[in-house]
């Protein structure tokens, strides 16, 4: 399989726990690595084939900027559950890198790997 990635995606949103953080957004930045096989789109050279790393930056700020999540863990789940579920991605890396957060280190955050296997309930539920 091969990999559509977003390297450095950054996002502005409120995220965190304490009292301070809920009143101040804070930027996050994102690495995204998509399983895909790219040979349909290498041969046809068009985009319609293609796993457009554009719509989902896009969709994925889009939906980070709106969230307003107390833990890193829940926003860097809804994130993969979106890629996988809306662009159909069978498989997704993702590292959410909360810069800032703490003041003695360079940054803290989080690392997931989430697949089609993680969502099958939702993907059903949605179907029917
Ligand atoms: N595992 C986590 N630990 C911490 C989180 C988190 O989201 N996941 N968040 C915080 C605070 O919000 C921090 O970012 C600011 O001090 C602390 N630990």
């Amino acid at each position: 399989m091969d990999t559509v990635y977003i390297r450095g995606l950054k996002a502005r949103t409120v995220v965190g726990i304490f009292e301070w953080e809920r009143r101040l957004p804070q930027d996050v930045i994102l690495d995204i690595e998509m399983s895909a096989d790219v040979r349909t789109a290498a041969a046809s050279d068009a985009i319609a084939d293609a796993l457009n790393y554009k719509e989902v930056c896009k969709a994925v700020k889009a939906h980070v900027e709106a969230s307003e999540y107390q833990l890193v863990e829940t926003l860097a789940e809804s994130i993969t559950r979106l890629i996988v579920l809306e662009f159909d991605v069978p498989r997704v890396s993702l590292v959410l890198n909360k810069k800032g957060a703490l003041t003695d280190a360079a940054d803290v955050g989080i690392r997931i790997e989430r697949g089609r296997e993680d969502y099958a309930d939702v993907s059903q539920a949605e179907a029917s």
